[in-house]
């Protein structure tokens, strides 16, 4: 079998006596979109932040690509797009000026008009950043994700706070990326129904059961991905709250 976009092994990480991370292995194909599941706590954030070489795991192994992402970073963040849920930005900079910046990283960027376009942000494009409605500043950092071309993207809370409408543009925007590597972190089951191959669920930190959206139903012997989620976590996913 060819390499994998994503090969976790063992990764534990601890914050003091809380245990965020406890031994989680992932095997994320080329191409596949991946659904990172789990309630408030379960250590999502954690293990992306940990594939993308953001925290340091205190055992176990990441390879992106075949790249060390604490190693090779510079390697690395030609290739992998992230989109974080707290992204700070220079307010005083405009959506076009930090489009631009994060263009001028990489050799062949998608084109300004083109991640406008994408996050449809074309008339906010001299609104500095401190201007825009929370859910906007969210899309801009969707944007500034996808403004290498990376091969392997993580999302982490593509839509939460999204208006319905905005969210299917993201989404539109997430199945436009078919020969890339997508992990999404998401607390919406629609979403992850809709946009992911195979979906990790992940409950204490561990991966409690994964495959595909089917599998997990399958499995748990649920009628949908809602009820799997319950059945194999114990727990229910929180609503989401729908503001702008
Ligand atoms: N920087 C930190 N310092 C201390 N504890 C942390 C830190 N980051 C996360 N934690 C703790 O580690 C555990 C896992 O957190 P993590 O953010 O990875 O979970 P999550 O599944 O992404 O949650 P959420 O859905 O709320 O974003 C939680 O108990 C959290 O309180």
């Amino acid at each position: 079998m060819s390499e994998p976009a994503i090969l976790a092994e063992g990764l534990h990480k601890r914050y003091g006596d809380t245990v965020a991370v406890d031994d989680i292995s992932l095997r994320v194909e080329r191409g596949e979109t991946w659904g990172i599941l789990g309630t408030n706590g379960a250590g999502k954030t954690t293990t992306v932040e940990l594939i993308a070489g953001l925290r340091a795991p205190d055992s176990g192994s990441v390879r992106v690509l075949g790249l060390d992402p604490r190693r090779d970073r510079a390697a690395l963040r030609q290739v992998l797009g992230v989109q974080l849920q707290h992204a700070y930005l220079h307010g005083a900079l405009t959506v076009e000026e930090l489009l631009g910046l994060y263009r001028s990283f990489y050799p062949d960027p998608r084109s300004t008009d083109e991640l406008l376009e994408l996050v449809e942000l074309t008339k906010q494009r001299r609104t500095r950043f401190e201007k825009l409605s929370g859910g906007q500043q969210q899309r801009l950092s969707i944007a500034l994700a996808l403004a290498g071309r990376p091969q392997v993207v993580i999302l982490d809370e593509l839509t939460t706070g999204l208006d319905p409408r905005a969210r299917r543009r993201m989404w539109a925007a997430v199945e436009s990326l078919r020969e890339e590597t997508v992990i999404l972190v998401s607390h919406a089951m629609e979403e992850v129904e809709r946009l992911c191959d195979r979906v990790a669920l992940i409950d204490g930190g561990r991966v409690i059961a994964s495959g595909t959206p089917a599998d997990l139903v399958a499995q748990s012997g649920a009628a949908d991905l809602d009820e799997a989620f319950v059945v194999l976590t114990g727990k229910e996913l929180e609503i989401e709250e729908e503001s702008a």
